[in-house]
């Protein structure tokens, strides 16, 4: 087991978000983490990365209370992609090297800049290497961001929507790469999303947040009409096409 949460709460001042959070992620696990807006999604990353501190309950990776790591060292353990970037004047390949930075003690070695090489191979973004952030699209950035949290060569990848701004051939790519490079490499990805059929396609894990709790975990079985229906008040059906489950509103 890579990531185990237990008991996890969290409210902001004026309204309480999340309660008695509890599920396991395992090793080549990709879980979705699904819900209406507003459900409390973002909010449960960011309390796993400790950018925001869970109220109760505690956050363990392979055991250990991520309470007790410094930031250095769940920087190496934890890639986390925010919803949205703060623009940077940077090159890509020098943003995707600032995921090596947790390892990088006074400059970048040989392997940082292969670890950074390679990571920007996956994403198809070699090309792209000397030009700047701010002259790329939003789903460029979107793509390089991903990349950044790759060459962190975390346990552990949060994403928050790392789809929302992406064309639909970008959309399965990135969910594919993410369920290829959790599987390669023995980590795991937790992904907020709001594309069913995305998650149903490339997810093998999915917990439903409906306020703030959950109201179903486990795999794919638990991706029925009645409790997709439950969460977004919207009825479906469920149909293969191809082999491929799609949710369709009815
Ligand atoms: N900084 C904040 N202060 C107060 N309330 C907040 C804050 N951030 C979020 N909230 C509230 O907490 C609840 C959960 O927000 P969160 O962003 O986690 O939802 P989400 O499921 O990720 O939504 P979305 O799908 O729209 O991104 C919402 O009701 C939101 O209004």
């Amino acid at each position: 087991m890579i990531l185990s949460v237990k008991g996890l709460a969290f409210q902001y001042p004026s309204r309480e978000v999340l309660q008695d959070i509890n599920f396991t992620v395992a090793k080549g696990d990709f879980l979705a983490i699904l819900g209406v807006n507003g459900a409390g999604k973002s909010t449960l990353l960011k309390c796993l990365n400790k950018v925001l501190s869970p109220h109760a309950g505690t956050v363990f990776i392979r055991e250990e209370d991520t309470g007790k790591l410094s930031r250095r060292e769940l920087a190496k353990r934890i890639g986390y992609v925010a919803q949205r970037q703060e623009g940077a004047f940077a090159t890509v390949f020098d943003a995707v090297l600032l995921g090596r930075k947790p390892y990088i003690q006074w400059e970048a070695s040989q392997k940082d800049l292969e670890i950074t090489r390679k990571a920007l191979k996956s994403l198809d973004l070699e090309g792209y290497a000397l030009r700047y952030l701010n002259e790329l699209s939003g789903g460029e950035q979107q793509k390089v961001v991903i990349a950044r949290a790759l060459a962190q060569e975390p346990e552990l990848l949060l994403l928050d929507e790392p789809t929302s701004s992406l064309d639909l051939k970008n959309q399965f790519e990135v969910a594919k790469i993410v369920r290829n490079v959790v599987q390669d490499n023995q980590m795991c990805a937790v992904v907020t999303m709001h594309d069913l059929n995305l998650a149903i396609r490339y997810a093998n894990k999915f917990l439903l947040l409906k306020n703030g709790v959950i109201f179903a975990a486990g795999g794919l079985e638990v991706m029925t009409p009645e409790n997709i229906e439950s969460v977004y008040a919207v009825p479906v059906k469920i149909k293969e096409i191809e082999d491929i489950p799609v949710v369709v509103p009815v």
